[in-house]
């Protein structure tokens, strides 16, 4: 069967001048950036020059001071389907110390910002155990999310925006504070994402190496500036599977054989 010849090439992210301040207090001026398709994007910037911040507004909870945003072709004001959208926050944007646990929080990634205290269905119960079972963590969904470790905590996060089988996954520097090698591990479960199932990525991170080796690119990290690197969808081979459907269970395949792991 052939290919719809541009299906991988949809624009997913525009960014057009946009700005944003913190009270009078410019942070991020004047950018324009698209993101198309099962691109693969590196956001990278010193400290305080606003990364988390433009996450923050493409996902909806800030909104720019000046400029315009779109997904998937939308401006964000009429953007509704926000469960395409996986995003993983700054680790130390989470409280520990709330009580919940890690299938809770699992679930969570269901409920959209209308239907915070939805009844889980039997159908979401199943999503829950697919995304537990694809980061290997069942033996710890009763457990406190806060009693868990760094790299735990991540995977548990990860399942969470991988629950509804998102296109964009949003990651603001997904390995800090995780040891190398659980980092490493880390790092190959996003790359398997990426060039085996239809998603795109876009990924803060200090990770220089990760940037190089991947993305093929030297960074450089200007002072108060954000700079993004790119490894475009046509760089891969083909269009991947067009989503998540069946592959939380292979991504899981995949990692019992030893070709990815966390
Ligand atoms: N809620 C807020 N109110 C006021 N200023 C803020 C707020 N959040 C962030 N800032 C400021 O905005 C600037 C950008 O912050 P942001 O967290 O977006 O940067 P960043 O590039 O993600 O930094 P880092 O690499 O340290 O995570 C910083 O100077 C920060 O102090």
């Amino acid at each position: 069967m052939q290919k719809a010849q541009f299906a991988c090439h949809a624009p997913i992210i525009e960014l057009d001048d946009v700005s944003f301040a913190y009270e009078q207090r410019p942070v991020i001026s004047n950018v324009s950036f698209a993101v198309q398709e099962r691109d693969f994007v590196g956001v990278i910037g010193s400290n305080g020059a606003g990364k988390t911040t433009l996450l923050r507004m493409i996902v909806g909870l800030l909104k720019p001071t000046g400029g315009s945003i779109k997904l998937f072709g939308r401006p964000i004001g009429q953007f509704r389907d926000w469960e395409r959208i996986g995003y993983v926050p700054q680790k130390n944007s989470f409280n520990p110390l709330f009580p919940a646990t890690v299938r809770e929080v699992v679930l969570s990634g269901l409920y959209n910002r209308n239907k915070l205290f939805k009844r889980v269905s039997k159908a979401d119960a199943v999503k829950c155990d697919d995304a537990l079972h694809a980061m290997d963590i069942e033996d710890l969904a009763e457990k406190r999310i806060g009693q868990l470790s760094g790299g735990q905590q991540q995977r548990a996060f990860l399942a969470r925006a991988l629950i509804n089988n998102p296109a964009l996954l949003i990651l603001d520097e997904p390995t800090v504070g995780i040891d190398t090698e659980t980092q490493e591990g880390f790092f190959h479960l996003i790359k398997h994402m990426h060039q085996h199932h239809n998603i795109t990525f876009l990924m803060v991170s200090h990770d220089m190496e990760m940037i190089r080796s991947y993305l093929g690119q030297e960074p450089k990290r200007q002072a108060g500036k954000i700079d993004f690197y790119v490894k475009h969808s046509h760089d891969l081979e083909d269009c991947g599977e067009t989503n998540l459907t069946h592959s939380l269970r292979g991504l899981r395949q995949a990692m019992e054989s030893g070709k990815v792991g966390v």
